[in-house]
This record gives C-alpha cells, sequence and structure tokens, in this order.
C-alpha cells in the first residue's frame, strides 16, 4: 500500500469521477434497450453478463422452499437474529406525522404515507448478499410499503443464492427476479412484460448499478449512489496493525472499485499496516479483486496532528469510517461527513455489514456530505395538509391576496379572496 504524507484537502480519487464514459454508454444502451425491448432485452443482457438465460425471471415458490431446504440451521438462526436487530434499529425511525393546532379549529399538518412499490436491488455479481435483503426490506417494511421487490443476479447455474432466497423468505417477501446490474434497474424503473415499475429504487451495487441509478433518476427515485465499497480508518498509536490491515481488506475485497484508506498520525504504524496488509493479502481467497483494490485505490495517509487527520475525513465524507484512537468517541463527535462511524477496536466494518442493526447501504464516492444511508425516510413521503376555517381565512386572506399581487399573479389573489365575493 502506498505511504504518503498528508497534504491538505485530500480527495479520493474515485471510479465515478469521469475516467468511466465506456461504461457510461454501456448503461445508456442498456436502458435504452430495456425500455423499449422489454423482457427480451432483459433475457439477451442476462445471458450476455450473468451466463445464464432465464426460463422464468420470477423466482418461483419452489425455488425458495429449496433454498430453505438447503440452508444450514445455525446460518438460518444467525440471519434471524441479524433481522431482528436491524428491525429494533430501524423502528426507532421517526415516521410520525404532526398537526399544529392554529385556534378556530384551522390545523396545518404534515402526513406521513408509505411509497406504494418499491424494487430492492441486492447484489450478486462476484459474491452473495443475503444481509443486504435484510438491510433493504426491513426499513420498507417499517415504513409499510406494500409492494416490495427484490431484483438480484442469479449464478451461472440460473440458480439465486439459497441465502438471498431464505432471507427474503423469512421477511414474507416473494416477488423476486433473477436479474442483475443496470438491466435490473432498467426493468425497476420502466417496467416489462414481467415486471411491473416501481416507484423508487434502493439498494447497493457495482458500476453499473450505480452508474444506472442515477440514469433513471428523475423517472422513478432512487435512495443515493450506494457503490462499490469504501472503508477509512483513523488511528494513532495505539491501534493494532494486524487489526487495521484486516478491516482495510474487508472492504477491498468487495470490489476491484472498492477503496482502502488509512490516516493515521503514526508512521511506525503505517509502515506496519503497509507489512501487514501485504501479508494478509497473500492469504485471502479474493485476492485478485483486494489486490486490485489496494493497489488502484489504496493509500495510508501520514497526517501531523489528530486535527489534521479528522479534517481530512470529512474532506473524504468516506462509506465507512473507523476510529482506533485513544478517545475515540471523542473524535468521533468532530466527524461530520461518514457514511456509517464504526467506534473503537471491538466495532469492526463487518459488525455493521452483518448483525448490530445499523444499515449497510451507505452512501460512497464522497456523497457522505449530502447524502444518508438507506433508512425509513427512503421509504415514505411527506404530504402537507392546511386546514383554515373561515375565522382565519378572513384574518389572513387580504395578506394573501397582497402578497400575490407582489408577484403580479392577480388569479391567486382573486382566488383567495372568491369566498369573500360568494359571501356578499
Ligand atoms: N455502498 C454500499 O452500501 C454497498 C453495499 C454492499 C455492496 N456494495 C457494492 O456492491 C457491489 C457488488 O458488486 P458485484 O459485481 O458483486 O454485484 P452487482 O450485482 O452489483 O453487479 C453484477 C451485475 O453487473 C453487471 N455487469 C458486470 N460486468 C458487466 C459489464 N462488463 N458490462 C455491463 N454490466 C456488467 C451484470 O449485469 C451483473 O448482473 C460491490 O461494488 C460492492 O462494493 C456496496
Ligand atoms: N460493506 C458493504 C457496504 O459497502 C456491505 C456488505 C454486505 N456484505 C458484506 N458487506
Ligand atoms: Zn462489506
Amino acid at each position: 500500500m502506498k505511504i504518503t504524507k498528508l497534504a491538505k484537502g485530500i480527495s479520493l480519487k474515485r471510479p465515478l469521477e469521469g475516467g468511466n464514459e465506456e461504461q457510461l454508454k454501456v448503461v445508456r444502451q442498456v436502458l435504452t434497450d430495456v425500455r423499449t425491448q422489454g423482457d427480451v432485452a432483459l433475457r439477451a443482457y442476462t445471458e450476455r453478463w450473468d451466463g445464464y438465460m432465464p426460463t422464468s425471471l420470477r423466482v418461483t415458490k419452489e425455488e425458495i422452499q429449496e433454498a430453505v431446504n438447503a440452508l444450514d440451521q445455525q446460518l438460518y438462526q444467525d440471519l434471524v437474529e441479524a433481522a431482528q436487530n436491524i428491525r429494533l434499529y430501524h423502528e426507532q425511525q421517526s415516521r410520525q406525522g404532526y398537526r399544529l393546532e392554529l385556534g378556530d379549529g384551522s390545523w396545518l399538518g404534515q402526513r406521513v404515507t408509505a411509497l406504494d412499490a418499491v424494487g430492492l436491488y441486492v447484489p450478486g455479481g462476484t459474491a452473495a448478499y443475503p444481509s443486504s435483503v435484510l438491510m433493504n426490506v426491513i426499513p420498507a417494511q417499517v415504513a409499510g410499503v406494500k409492494r416490495i421487490v427484490i431484483a438480484s443476479p442469479a449464478g451461472l447455474d440460473g440458480k439465486m443464492p439459497a441465502g438471498v432466497l431464505v432471507a427474503a423468505q423469512l421477511l414474507g417477501i416473494e416477488e423476486i427476479y433473477k436479474i442483475g446490474g443496470a438491466q435490473a434497474i432498467a426493468a425497476l424503473a420502466y417496467g416489462t412484460e414481467t415486471i411491473a415499475p416501481v416507484d423508487k429504487i434502493t439498494g447497493p451495487g457495482n458500476i453499473f448499478v450505480a452508474l444506472a441509478k442515477r440514469e433513471v433518476f428523475g423517472e422513478v427515485a432512487i435512495d443515493m449512489i450506494a457503490g462499490p465499497s469504501e472503508i477509512a480508518v483513523l488511528a494513532d498509536d495505539t491501534a493494532f496493525p494486524d487489526e487495521i490491515a484486516a478491516d482495510l481488506l474487508s472492504q477491498a475485497e468487495h470490489d476491484r472499485l472498492a477503496c482502502a484508506v488509512l490516516v493515521t498520525t503514526s508512521e511506525k504504524l503505517a509502515k506496519k499496516v503497509a507489512e501487514e496488509v501485504e501479508k494478509q493479502l497473500e492469504i485471502l481467497p479474493r485476492q485478485e479483486v483486494a489486490r486490485a483494490s489496494i493497489e488502484n485505490f489504496g493509500v495510508i495517509y501520514i497526517a501531523e496532528t489528530v486535527s489534521d487527520a479528522v479534517e481530512a475525513i470529512n474532506s473524504l465524507a468516506p462509506e465507512h469510517l473507523e476510529i482506533m484512537t485513544n478517545n475515540a468517541e471523542a473524535i468521533a463527535e468532530q466527524i461530520r461527513h461518514a457514511g456509517g462511524i464504526f467506534i473503537g477496536r471491538y466495532s469492526s466494518e463487518p459488525v455493521g455489514d452483518y448483525f448490530a442493526g445499523t444499515n449497510h447501504v451507505l452512501p460512497t464516492n464522497s456523497t457522505a456530505r449530502f447524502a444518508s444511508g438507506l433508512n425509513v425516510d427512503d421509504f415514505v413521503k411527506k404530504s402537507s395538509v392546511v386546514y383554515y376555517s373561515e375565522k382565519t381565512w378572513q384574518e389572513h386572506a387580504p395578506k394573501i391576496a397582497r402578497l400575490a399581487r407582489m408577484e403580479g399573479l392577480e388569479g391567486h389573489a382573486r382566488a383567495v379572496e372568491s369566498r369573500g365575493w360568494k359571501k356578499e
């Protein structure tokens, strides 16, 4: 891993920042083809990129049952416990409307309504992600969404990983399609003969998924850009190099475009982490992917002070931040931009990926400056409500009419005054 002195205002070299014109061209073609040719294009792209020609795009009840029978009982229990933790965490997220009484029976309100139909993308190209089923579905259910659809690519044999189907089954989700990548996003956004379109698409995925979501935004809503994974670790000399290296590699193994960064005040730690990364890479099963990520995007920055390190992290706005320093909780208070924050030695990032209950669908590519991780709010919308009594209207109508005339909108003024004219 490269080691370098921290310069002010560092920024991540990210795959979505230009340099992806080719991928964008592919994605746009896929979107157009699925929009105009529906299932035919969906099947053709599935065959091209996922290596199977689906007989049925939708997963059958028999396939779900087969997966339930095949999954190890202990794993099933682990999924159940993780799901409970995720539900508990997300149930704390407010979905309450409110009503503001104005007197005379008048009131203003905010009504919170769940979305009707959402499409949840569960990645599956190079690894299986049952955990992403839980992370997408549970906040949608807590919000009260009626139609929840899952799209995820199957393996070369045309079968979905058992863990994905079991996670869906234990949450009661039955509308599951064996499609992935940009073609899945297109199908969810525009609809095909088999798949009815949804109102919003959420969930993580690789660069093709992330770009496709960005392209269909406007036609449907999206949650955020949750692309190739990222981890930043902020550490001082109290941290353990082997643990930091393991955590960096945990995200590097996701994708060749994943990004792992260490910012540290200790030169000694920096060198040891670099050595450890090399050592651990040698024995990592997904070594090829992780090595590409580390070579392209892995950097160790040496900061002069902890506050320089904090400033650097805030400018990076990473998807995940681990803090392994003295007074880690106090340092966490100073972090303004990070998708998820993991404090202390025992909050290794995978704790959040799988189990703690926080959501692992998080903004990447520095979008944590303005975006939040997936949460219940992503699955609701808010309508404002006005109820004016006659008395309140009489009191305020002249003000409203004056404001309308200031804008040259006589029709507005007359609308609000028309009630008075009717009465006379
Ligand atoms: N940010 C987050 O919250 C978060 C969470 C979990 C996973 N992730 C990320 O999800 C991603 C999972 O990636 P994955 O690839 O394993 O699965 P994926 O399901 O995201 O992508 C697989 C799909 O990509 C398409 N594809 C692959 N090569 C293509 C090509 N050359 N041209 C066009 N389309 C192509 C195929 O259609 C395939 O179905 C990783 O980048 C991981 O870091 C992010
Ligand atoms: N770290 C990923 C988010 O970037 C989420 C995940 C799922 N499974 C393992 N990891
Ligand atoms: Zn992960």
